[in-house]
């Protein structure tokens, strides 16, 4: 038995989607049948591939349920990610969703169910532009979730556990929490508050994450951000563009993701999470600003009241059909994370110091007077 799907990315994140009524008719309906699904299409050895497009395998399986009678239109969106756990909310996967509506229907304002709640969507004309409104970020420990009580830091674990975590050393990265629909730790790599692109591109990604992605204070498990701002895009005439003298900061953005267990071209909520965290220390009075991930450019509001905004481009890479029940390693499948990370896994065992100098150097690249007696870690 097969199952229908098409495929698209938003800025190099990419998708398999499937029409739930599709999954339905051949039994991939349970968690349980959608894990080994997503962990065998994802594969980016062996899963999904289409000619002369895209990248084999995926970053998640967006399964989708439309209900063209309401007004906007409603989408469900439930995401199953490469190593078969679920996530929340994923703001590229909200604008491929977007995007996947629109080739359906020919609407533009659609209203997307996801498990972190409705999130309005809006797509141009060519379908090809979307933006998606992505709720308030959250700061608070509940919200994130960050429990402090867990940190090996003393001075983390004996803090106010109602305080945010804002710039504090975790596993040798300096991380400031956030909820942008999903828990984010964001971490800039500046100089007086500009980086060198390069330098953040030349750091082992995986090496630095992986430790604060498990970190125990993150109880749910965080996806990880290095950012810096790295240029200002010229006038276009915008609102923002007067707002900041034809100016509007731009945040190299590198995301390593939970789930996908690994960097990603692109993360949407994680670009929120970098512009959230821009605002909240004070790096950026705008409330606009762009992100690049090594996939593309996204956009990014994020105003004083009201919820988040994303936009950036969605391309469809093709279409074709998936076997319904693949063959998995079975206790791959059995294993695989739930929505939440029980946060069993402690990062104590992994490379921190390596980690930490992997970032001072880029910080070095970054500013070459920089001496290392300044670092307060
Ligand atoms: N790529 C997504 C984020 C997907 C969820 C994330 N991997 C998690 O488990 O928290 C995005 O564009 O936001």
């Amino acid at each position: 038995m097969t199952v229908p799907f098409r495929k698209y990315h938003g800025t190099g994140n990419d998708f398999i989607v499937v029409d739930e009524a599709d999954a339905d008719r051949a039994g991939v309906t349970a968690l349980a049948d959608r894990r080994p699904f997503a962990i065998a299409h994802c594969d980016r050895d062996t899963g999904v591939e289409l000619p002369g497009a895209g990248r084999r395998g995926a970053d998640g399986v967006l399964f989708l349920g439309i209900e063209a009678e309401a007004d906007p239109t409603r989408v469900t969106m439930s995401l199953v990610q490469p190593d078969g756990s679920t996530a929340a909310m994923c703001g590229n996967g909200a604008r491929v969703v977007a995007a996947w509506a629109h080739d359906r229907t020919g609407e533009t304002d659609f209203v997307i169910e996801t498990p972190a709640g409705d999130r309005r969507a809006a797509v141009d004309a060519n379908g090809r532009d979307v933006t998606i409104e992505m709720g308030i970020p959250r700061f608070d420990p509940a919200g994130v979730p960050v429990d402090r009580s867990r940190a090996d830091d003393p001075e983390l674990r004996d803090g106010d556990p109602d305080a945010p975590l804002i710039e504090t050393d975790v596993e040798g990265l300096t991380v400031s929490a956030v909820n942008t629909g999903v828990p984010h730790a964001v971490a800039f790599i500046e100089e007086d508050g500009d980086a060198d692109a390069e330098a953040i591109d030349d750091i082992d990604l995986e090496a630095v994450a992986e430790p604060v992605r498990h970190a125990d204070v993150f109880p749910e498990g965080a996806n990880v951000n290095l950012a810096g701002r790295v240029s200002y895009t010229p006038d276009d005439g915008s609102a923002d563009d007067r707002e900041f003298d034809g100016l509007v900061p731009t945040y190299r953005q590198r995301t390593f993701e939970r789930g996908v267990e690994g960097e990603t071209r692109s993360c949407g909520t994680g670009a929120v999470a970098i512009a959230a965290v821009a605002r909240r220390t004070g790096r950026v009075d705008a409330e606009t600003v762009r992100s690049r991930p090594p996939g593309g450019e996204l956009e990014i509001t994020v105003p004083d009241e009201g919820p988040a905004t994303l936009s950036g481009p969605v391309a469809e890479e093709g279409a074709g059909e998936l076997v319904a029940d693949p063959e998995v390693d079975e206790a791959a499948a059995a294993d695989a994370t739930p929505a939440v990370d029980p946060g069993t896994e402690s990062g104590s065992d992994t490379d921190g110091p390596d980690a930490a100098d992997d970032v001072d150097d880029a910080a070095d690249a970054a500013d070459p007077n920089r001496n290392a007696e300044d670092d307060p870690r």
